[in-house]
């Protein structure tokens, strides 16, 4: 055993081999180690023949599935070595060897199916400045393939799928690819393959004969020629870790870059689309509004919906016709849901009948499902919209797969397939033959132990079956002088004997043989039935997306009509102009009538940027957000949360939002912060939409407002960059920038005084915040009085120490404010000015007034903001 066990490790260096040993998966050396470490499971040892004993660690087969998805969750690969009766030997003897390789991207896990996650693996190929990637969902079958040629493009695919795991060529290493920042901050596991697998003939081939085709032309590869070396290549790793015919990829969908929103991993994670920030918890998420599906597939496919929001405006229209139509139909649409509550994971199914994994009950499961099509399908006739006229097209009823089922399978058939009652009576005659033969042969016995009794005058004699002896004839020790010649013993037990005759073995054979062959033969025709459907694949999938999709359009449609959305309107031009906007998460977290609705607007002209102050707590980021998720749910083709709106088609939303350590990275606050400035500054376009919230909070007074400062003039500058952005900032001085930039306005979330107290009044109005409040927020938050008091005293004394107005260090007045401070300078004690009062230096200025933030790297800016502090602290 261990000596294969060891020349199977050699197949597998890189895998942790679970290695099955009767009820166990047993795994020895490094792997016994880690696996003990990660799982915190006893190492113990086994002898091998040499001193000293192997290390051990083992896992029992029925739960193996749960060890192995927390391996492959840490980014291991576990290559399942099982052992499997060989015909070829004696009965017993088995013979093991790996059936499947499971790694990040290919690890079926169900319970993110039912939570409607896909697992994407991707393959990125880099040939001379273009990027080639391929991505697949193994257990969906959705197959993608395109080519990018920029590193900024490539992320954006990388962000839009968030595959778990990526493969890629030598190149990749090279091309000047973050790899780091992507394996830390994204949390997939790459790494690159042998050279072998991007051979580009090797590519073709495995192409052309998987999806069964003479050219490439036909999968629309013919002119991708990194793309189809992506997908070859894809497909090859699939083929040697899975180990199957992976019939569920039935076609590859080349797409052009560009036809999706991108939305970068901060961002998703900022605006809480398909999970809280901090819990990680779909609950409070976009995704927990706007799911009502019924099927897991349907929830799957939303989720994309929403990871990838459109951009196209007839694409958009398309869906939201489709929503408007099944909000006028409530009835038809509620009545589609009822038919869609009973259909299974059709996908998922659909997966273990080509991996020949699907018990008898999941075909039970397929045939319910695929019933209630023709239900579904009768009512999306009726309905009028491109999109859903569209899926009645791609939905076939299946009705011959369903009589195929229908007829041979059993209502409630055995989960295992190796003890037979599969099939039902009347499909095939040599079952119904066998099966008469069986329960004939019952009734031999029956009539044979009556006959017994009354030629021997054994009273209780009676037929027995077990295991080892087979049927035998049980005698009680009060009979046991009765027992004729013609009896042979075969066990002595305390109260009674227990014998055989040539009669009863005759039967025996008989009723034995039958019932084996029975199983056997059910099996047989199981096996050909699930192979049967297996080839139907491509219609199978097709309708599956055909209901996942009506099952999005029909919980859209029921969300908007429970929560008063209306459709927005689309314009390529720019503006975004919502009123009576609303928070679609925070609305439901609290009650729906406390929400108060704000307004948006933004353009191309006057209006790129709002500068949004306000006390803390007045709702600043809960209305940034708002607008951004409008927009992204208008986008999704959705209705939106507001009284109406106007969306101008934007192709990027960025966002800064708070501060988020990143400790394990090893990057300060700071750092993490102009990290994503950077990215915004460099990626945004002027069809973006930024959410900028509080940027330069993570440093000193002075360097955050110059920074802040630097992004707005970037931003509003349409030479330069030119976004529409809304940007919050507790920096009031920012609220000069009005005047100066043309296209910069104010607003700020009103609130009322009431004596020493402030009421939040939610509302955004136009104007900037003359005061911050921070210290009325801290008396509600509880501070103590004491504390209150004494911070409302050094208020005031560094309000009269406010001696140099920042804008007008910009505005180059700086003369004044110099003198200014000259006058004050002997009041001051230098010990508590900051930075920003010491600058009265015209080059430091002017130094500050060159920086372009757009163009400097993270780290360039922070040894800039060094080397000027440094500068100002060594002239005072
Ligand atoms: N329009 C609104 N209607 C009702 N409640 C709101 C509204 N906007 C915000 N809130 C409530 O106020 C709370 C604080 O809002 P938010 O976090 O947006 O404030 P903020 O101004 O960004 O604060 P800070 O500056 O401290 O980050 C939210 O959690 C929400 O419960």
């Amino acid at each position: 055993m261990m000596q294969h066990y060891l020349q199977t490790k050699e197949e597998y260096p890189d895998c942790i081999l679970f290695y099955r040993l009767g009820d166990f998966y047993e795994m020895f050396f490094e792997d016994a180690k880690i696996v003990s470490r990660e799982l915190e499971l006893t190492l113990t040892g086994k002898s091998c023949g040499q001193e000293e004993r192997a290390p051990m660690c083992g896992v029992p087969f029925h739960a193996y599935e749960s060890y192995m998805n927390r391996l492959v969750a840490k980014g291991y690969k576990v290559a399942i070595c099982e052992q499997m009766e060989d015909p070829k030997q004696a009965k017993g003897m088995v013979r093991r060897e790996v059936i499947r390789v499971v790694t990040p991207g290919t690890n079926i896990n169900e319970q993110a199916l039912d939570e409607g996650k896909n697992n994407y693996i991707m393959c990125i190929v880099s040939l001379s400045d273009q990027f080639g990637v391929a991505t697949a969902d193994v257990t969906t079958g959705d197959f993608f393939v395109t080519e990018v040629d920029s590193k900024r493009r490539l992320l954006d695919e990388i962000y839009k799928f968030s595959p778990t795991e990526v493969v890629c060529n030598e190149a990749l290493f090279m091309s000047g690819l973050d790899i780091d920042d992507l394996k830390n901050r994204v949390g997939i596991v790459l790494y690159s393959l042998e050279h072998w697998y991007f051979d580009d003939s090797l590519c073709e081939n495995t192409l052309k004969e998987h999806f069964r085709v003479n050219s490439l032309e036909g999968l629309g590869l013919a002119d991708l020629e990194c793309g189809m070396i992506a997908s070859g290549s894809l497909l090859k790793y699939l083929y040697e870790t899975q180990k199957n015919s992976l019939e569920q990829i039935s076609a590859i969908h080349p797409y052009t870059t560009g036809k999706f929103m991108v939305l970068d991993s901060s961002t998703r994670r900022n605006l809480e689309l398909v999970e809280t920030l901090r819990e990680k918890a779909k609950r409070g998420s976009l995704l927990w509004v706007l799911d009502k599906t019924k099927t897991a597939m349907g929830a799957r496919m939303l989720r994309s919906f929403v990871e990838q929001p459109l951009i196209e405006k007839e694409e958009i229209e398309g869906r939201l016709d489709a929503i408007e139509e099944l909000m006028q139909r409530a009835i038809d649409r509620e009545e589609l849901r009822e038919y869609l509550n009973p259909v299974y994971d059709l996908e998922r199914l659909l997966t273990r009948i080509t991996y020949q994994s699907a018990n008898p009950r999941d075909l039970t499961a397929f045939k319910s499902s695929i019933g209630m099509i023709p239900h579904i399908r009768g009512i999306l006739l009726e309905l009028q919209s491109k999109e859903i006229q569209g899926i009645c097209e791609d939905m076939d009823t299946l009705e011959d797969l369903y009589t195929l089922i229908d007829a041979a399978i059993e209502e409630e058939p055995p989960i295992t397939v190796r003890e037979g009652g599969i099939i039902k009576d009347g499909y095939h005659e040599e079952i119904d033959r066998l099966r008469e033969a069986k329960s004939q042969g019952k009734n031999w016995l029956a009539e044979l132990e009556a006959k017994e009794r009354e030629k021997t005058g054994i009273k209780n004699l009676k037929i027995k079956f077990n295991k080892v002896f087979g049927y035998y004839l049980e005698v009680t020790n009060s009979f046991k002088d009765l027992v004729p010649d013609y009896y042979t013993r075969k066990q002595t037990l305390t109260n009674a004997e227990r014998y055989i005759t040539p009669e009863l073995k005759e039967m025996e054979d008989m009723i034995l043989g039958a019932e084996d062959k029975l199983v056997q033969l059910e099996y047989e025709l199981f096996r050909e039935l699930r192979e049967q459907i297996a080839k139907n694949v491509v219609r199978i999938q097709k309708t599956a997306k055909a209901l996942a999709k009506i099952d999005v359009f029909a919980s859209l449609a029921l969300i908007s009509e429970q929560n008063h959305y209306c459709r927005p309107s689309l314009n390529q031009n720019g503006r975004i102009d919502i009123k009576n906007g609303r928070h679609p998460v925070v609305e439901k977290m609290i009650n729906n009538d406390m929400f108060i609705a704000n307004d948006t607007y933004l353009d191309n002209q006057k209006n790129r940027i709002s500068v949004i102050t306000g006390p803390n707590m007045a709702g600043k980021s809960t209305y940034m957000r708002q607008t951004a998720l409008i927009v992204l749910m208008a986008q999704i083709g959705c209705f939106v949360p507001a009284e109406t709106a106007d969306i101008g088609i934007v192709d990027r939303i960025f966002t800064r939002v708070g501060a988020s350590d990143d400790l394990a990275s090893g990057q300060s606050t700071f750092m993490v912060e102009m990290t994503e400035v950077a990215n915004i500054l460099r990626n945004a376009t002027g069809n973006s939409l930024l959410i900028l919230d509080e940027i330069g909070r993570g440093t000193s007074t002075f360097d955050g407002l110059s920074i802040a400062w630097a992004v707005v003039e970037h931003i509003s500058n349409p030479k330069l960059l030119g976004a529409k952005t809304l940007f919050a900032t507790h920096y009031h001085e920012l609220t000069e920038l009005e005047g100066k930039l043309d296209n910069v306005n104010n607003y700020c979330i009103a609130v009322k005084e009431k004596g020493d107290d402030i009421v939040f009044l939610r509302k955004i109005v136009k104007g900037g915040a003359d005061k911050s409040y921070g210290i009325q927020v801290a008396k509600l938050a509880g501070v103590p009085d004491s504390v209150i008091e004494r911070a409302k005293e050094i208020a005031e004394e560094l309000g009269r120490h406010d001696i140099v107005d920042f804008t007008e260090i910009l505005s180059n007045k700086k003369n004044s404010a110099t003198k200014k401070k000259k006058e004050h300078l002997d009041e001051v004690d230098l010990t508590q000015m900051s930075l920003f009062d010491a600058v009265n230096d015209n080059d430091i200025i002017e130094e500050l007034k060159e920086i372009d933030v757009g163009n400097l790297t993270p780290i360039e800016a922070l040894n800039k903001l060094y080397e000027l502090q440094n500068k100002i602290k060594n002239r005072w």
